[in-house]
């Protein structure tokens, strides 16, 4: 796997690298040693995976508040989406600021999504397909949203989003009290 840092630090794309033959090719996906090589928290608990049926379908932001912060290892296995990542790490450089990437089922790309980050994806496909993994179990009353046109953060999307749920629609403009405690 080849690691490669964003603009935000301790969040990574990882790319495959593959071993090709006239068959096909072979590539790990997930490695807890290189994880740990590279200092990423690789203990997965919850494996999830989302289907979007309309090109457009956006979801997000999403995180979990501490204790039941977790790392999101997110892949595209069908389709392609546009991933994005903000960072909510009240003492981080980068604050405030996100980062996208397209990750498809042909780029085969992965978005490591570090704790006290909110993550979100737009599809550009129909019937996508997002699976990822999680390093902490569902945990509702820890779980926070921030809307994605929140003036406050400006996350600039690739496309108008045409499908989103009513929850995240009414996710309040960012405050501190609710969003970050
Ligand atoms: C996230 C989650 C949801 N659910 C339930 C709650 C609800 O009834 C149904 C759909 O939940 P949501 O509307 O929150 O699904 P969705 O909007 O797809 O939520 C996901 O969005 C992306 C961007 C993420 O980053 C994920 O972590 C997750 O928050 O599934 C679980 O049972 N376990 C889970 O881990």
């Amino acid at each position: 796997m080849k690691f490669v840092e964003t603009p935000l630090k301790g969040a990574y794309l990882i790319h495959l690298e593959k071993r090709e033959d006239e068959r096909g090719f072979f590539a790990r996906a997930f490695c807890v040693n290189e994880f740990e090589a590279h200092g990423l928290n690789p203990a997965i608990v919850q494996i999830n995976n989302s289907l979007s049926k309309d090109k457009g379908t956006l979801r997000g932001m999403h995180y979990q508040l501490a204790p039941k912060a977790e790392v999101k290892m997110v892949r595209c296995i069908k389709g392609a989406l546009y991933d994005v990542i903000l960072d909510l790490r009240i003492d981080s450089e980068t604050f405030g600021q996100s980062f996208g990437q397209e990750l498809s089922a042909e780029n085969r790309t992965m978005m490591y999504v570090p704790e006290g980050f909110a993550h979100g994806f737009i599809t550009l496909e129909e019937d996508t397909e997002a699976f990822y993994l999680s390093t902490g179990f569902y945990a509702p009353e820890y779980e926070r949203g921030v809307r994605y046109n929140d003036p406050k953060f400006n996350i600039q999307w690739p496309a108008t989003p045409v499908v989103v749920s009513e929850k995240d629609l009414n996710h309040p403009d960012f405050n501190e009290d609710y969003h970050l405690k």
